[in-house]
């Protein structure tokens, strides 16, 4: 049946390209069964009858606004916030458009569930809970066909053809990815390794592009490299789904790796690979080797060092100080601890004009061993720039006189730090003494807990309020109720400084602007748009940073500006005017909404959809 029931819109604008319709083959069941296509009660009367779909469902037509309350009631109903994570899983394998929808319409609510916490609870228990495979596992024993399974990927995904007259649109019709998130799993949040459960850890980030900046759900490959584990509980789960070897590490791994990043480059040329929770030993490692290969960004590293700097200038606006006046202790001088540091680091040297040895010098670092120092034989990759001189530390009180290594409260008697930054896993580290010790020192002290999830937060923003009579700056990792100002008695509400807020902008930023890569410059371009719109700005008792339900929107200023910076670097590869407001409507007109868009039936067409 050729009946063609909608026009097609002429594309025009941002507004006019939810008219477009999808054309497809696929009918009845088989209809139903494609989550990207598949309406439910939606389908009109008219699609109902030209793609056979009367039979298949109840005969009454409902509006997407009446599934989504339907969907969340049945959401309301589930008992934990890991069977409610699950129900999304089940509805967005079902259903894409109304995942989104019901997603984006109560973000505020949703995200803790689709995201941290509750997504660590997901990951680890992922071969248990486990319904259908969302996204693309490449295991190290079928490492030999290795991009046959990425084409067949590609060859699955959905592609909308766009009509002519969009010139300026920035997906790259000829390629089928245009992000692919990536894991392997080895440093999940703060829990560590967890094997092939790290596919959810990519699924999420992947969701966030989607309902956080419009990145088109069909444009993301979410992937997890199975490489095995050490996880023995994981060994020891009889239904463990993943592959059941230690963890391949050295030469096999990085070859394993380098194999996957080859295949990206030639098949889907020009996406942005988003590495997500990688090991310590690998993830500086492997950003460094790709950077000039292909375009690539490191969440936990670039993400979280852009959302801190944000958080941090944000926190500097209410103390009147500057970036270059803060004494700054991170504590945990990991794979996030050590990206803070040189993104806050940098920034020193940008806008404060300090040369980078002077910059370094503004950071003590802590991390399993204590203060890292020079003498130190174990010191690795960026923690050499901020290992303090021994000679400086001689004669600092030590809380147990014969324990060589400096503690925390060691270091903030000593240093009287401004700022106070946990990326440790160490739940409760910053304790009452600790708080207090550091508040003794200064007016408003910046304390940001970013461990993840919840149960591994270093302070719980109401002590660290309470103990600092209500003058601390706080921002965490993942999200806290207000805390009560133990003085005024008024809500104190926490920011959550979460790579989240920023990554989807970047990301987005990236793509929109068809750039060779994601540049330092287009990072903090990204960071001074995200730092503009922080409500402490007008109000020093407000957050540092935007609520992260408000995303979608701080992303368009964060994509905005990494266009902007992409075209004056020259790295874009667009052409339009660069002018504010161009730029916004090139972003907008790419941008995916969940909204149904009309069907038209095309016998014709091969893999079962397309789009015109
Ligand atoms: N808020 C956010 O956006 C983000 C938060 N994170 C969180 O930061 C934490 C660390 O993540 P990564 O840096 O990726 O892990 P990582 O494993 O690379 O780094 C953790 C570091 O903390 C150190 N550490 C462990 N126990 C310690 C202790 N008792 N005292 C001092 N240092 C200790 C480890 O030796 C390691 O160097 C996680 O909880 C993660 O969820 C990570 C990325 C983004
Ligand atoms: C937020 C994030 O990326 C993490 O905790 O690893
Ligand atoms: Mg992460």
């Amino acid at each position: 049946m050729h009946r063609r029931f909608i026009q097609q819109k002429r594309f025009q604008s941002s507004s006019t390209k939810n008219l477009i319709p999808i054309r497809t083959s696929l009918k009845g069941a088989a209809l139903l069964q494609q989550p990207v296509l598949n309406k439910g009660s939606a389908f009109s009367r008219e699609e109902r009858e030209v793609f056979q779909v009367d039979g298949h469902i109840p005969y009454d037509v409902h509006s997407l606004e009446k599934q989504m309350v339907r969907a969340y009631a049945q959401f309301k109903r589930q008992p934990s916030n890991i069977l409610k994570h699950a129900f999304l899983a089940s509805l967005r394998d079902q259903n894409q458009v109304l995942f989104y929808a019901l997603v984006s319409n109560r973000l505020k609510e949703m995200l803790p569930v689709l995201y941290t916490p509750t997504v660590g609870e997901a990951v680890s228990q992922y071969s248990d809970l486990f319904r259908r495979p969302i996204g693309c596992f490449l295991s190290l024993p079928t490492a030999h066909s290795m991009k046959e399974q990425l084409q067949s990927h590609a060859n699955a995904a959905f592609r909308y053809k766009y009509p002519p007259g969009m010139k300026n649109h920035f997906l790259d019709q000829d390629r089928p990815f245009d992000i692919v998130v990536v894991t392997d799993s080895e440093g999940i949040l703060g829990i560590g390794d967890q094997g092939v459960g790290g596919i959810s850890i990519s699924t999420s980030k992947a969701a966030l592009y989607v309902a956080g900046a419009g990145v088109d759900p069909n444009r993301i490959l979410s992937v997890v490299l199975d490489v095995g584990t050490d996880n023995h509980a994981l060994f020891a789960n009889p239904l463990y789904m993943g592959y059941k070897h230690v963890r391949t590490r050295g030469v096999a791994y990085d070859h394993f790796v380098h194999q996957f990043m080859m295949n990206i480059k030639e098949l889907f040329p020009g996406a942005l690979v988003h590495f997500e929770d990688f090991g310590l030993n690998n993830a500086a490692r492997l950003l460094e080797t790709y950077k000039p290969v292909l375009p690539c960004f490191n969440d936990d590293i670039e993400g979280t060092g852009a959302v801190a700097l944000a958080a941090t200038m944000s926190a500097i606006g209410v103390t009147k100080s500057n970036l270059a006046d803060q004494r700054i202790v991170v504590f945990g001088a990991g794979t996030a601890g050590m990206g803070i540091a040189n993104q806050i680091r940098d920034a020193m040297v940008e806008i404060d004009g300090l040369t980078l040895e002077e910059a370094n010098s503004k950071f003590w670092c802590i991390d399993k061993d204590g203060l890292l120092l020079k003498s130190n034989p174990k010191l690795q990759g960026s923690q050499h720039d901020y290992a303090r001189d021994d000679e400086e530390v001689r004669d600092w009180n030590r809380e147990i006189q014969e324990q060589p290594n400096l503690r925390l409260l060691d270091v903030v008697k000593a240093v009287k730090p401004t700022m106070l930054v946990g990326c440790s896993t160490n739940a409760r580290a910053f304790n009452e003494e600790v708080i207090r010790t550091m508040a003794e020192h200064v007016e408003r002290p910046i304390i940001f807990p970013m461990s993840n999830p919840t149960s591994l937060v270093e302070v719980d923003p109401a002590d660290a309020n309470e103990w600092t009579d209500g003058r601390a700056l706080i921002a965490t990792g993942s999200p806290f109720p207000p805390a009560k100002n133990p003085i005024t008695g008024k809500d104190y509400f926490i920011a959550e400084a979460n790579n989240a807020l920023i990554y989807p902008g970047l990301g987005l930023g990236t793509i929109a602007s068809r750039s060779s890569k994601m540049s330092k410059g287009m990072i903090l371009a990204g960071v001074r748009a995200l730092a503009s719109v922080s409500p402490a700005l007008e109000d020093p008792d407000a957050p540092l940073l935007p609520d992260l339900a408000g995303v979608r929107k701080v992303s368009l200023q964060v994509a905005a500006a990494v266009v902007k910076q992409a075209m004056e670097e020259g790295v874009a590869n667009i052409n339009i005017k660069k002018d504010d407001d161009a730029i916004i409507e090139h972003i907008k007109v790419g941008m995916w909404d969940p909204v149904y868009r009309p069907l038209e039936y095309e016998p014709e067409d091969s893999n079962g959809y397309s789009s015109k």
